[in-house]
């Protein structure tokens, strides 16, 4: 089984792709573990990396090829990165998009990263305005075409525990023979 989770900085991917996975024995891949290994082997932050992906688009395609070739070649993963559900296209059994609105999203990143929350929300309006610019010219995609998704959750309605247990709930009532309504993925530029 391959499950990908997408969606927006501070929306509780790491952290839920990591319980989904755990919950349901499959590995956990994480496109934010891949990217700061990848500042790291260039000696920078992930925040100086992530400046620096918005001049050299290398970045963004070297590490969305990595999460490709993962997404098309294993089975028993939860995939989780930001374009994740776009990147394994018909590979995924299910896609997942979760979101939070801005404000607590900015509140969880401020915590997260120890800073104040007035700069977490504008960093992250920011990045998310480069992002978005970047996947249009990069794979024709629009990543806030939420069609794809089998389910989006807004995960500040759910507590931690109750969220996973939805999640959770969610896969187990997943027919793998039945793939009424799944949505095709097509006019992605897989050009990497
Ligand atoms: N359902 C939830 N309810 C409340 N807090 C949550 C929930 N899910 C995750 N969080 C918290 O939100 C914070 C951000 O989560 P996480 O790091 O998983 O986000 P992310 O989407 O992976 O972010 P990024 O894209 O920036 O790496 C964490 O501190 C996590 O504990
Ligand atoms: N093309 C990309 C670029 C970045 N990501 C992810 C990987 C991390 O989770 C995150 C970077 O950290 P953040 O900006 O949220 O602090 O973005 C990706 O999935 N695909």
């Amino acid at each position: 089984m391959l499950i990908t989770v997408s969606g927006p900085p501070g929306s509780g991917k790491s952290t839920n792709a990591a319980g989904l996975a755990e919950a349901l024995g499959l590995d956990h891949v994480s496109g934010g573990d891949i990217f700061r290994e990848m500042a790291a082997d260039r000696g920078m932050t992930p925040v100086e990396f992530n400046e620096h992906a918005e001049d050299d688009g290398d970045i963004d395609r070297d590490l969305d090829r990595r999460l490709r070739e993962i997404a098309t070649t294993r089975e028993a993963v939860v995939l989780e990165s930001r374009l994740a559900g776009w990147l394994a296209g018909e590979h995924a059994d299910l896609r997942f998009w979760f979101d939070a609105p801005v404000d607590v999203r900015a509140e969880r990143i401020a915590d997260r990263e120890d800073k104040p929350v007035s700069q977490a929300r504008e960093e992250t309006l920011r990045r998310e305005a480069s992002e978005r610019k970047r996947y249009l010219e990069y794979y024709d995609v629009d990543i806030d075409d939420l069609s794809i998704y089998d389910a989006a959750y807004n995960t500040a309605r759910w507590g931690p525990d109750r969220f996973l247990d939805a999640l959770v709930a969610t896969v187990e009532a997943y027919d793998p023979d039945d793939d009424e309504g799944k949505v095709p993925i097509e006019g992605v530029s897989y050009d990497f």
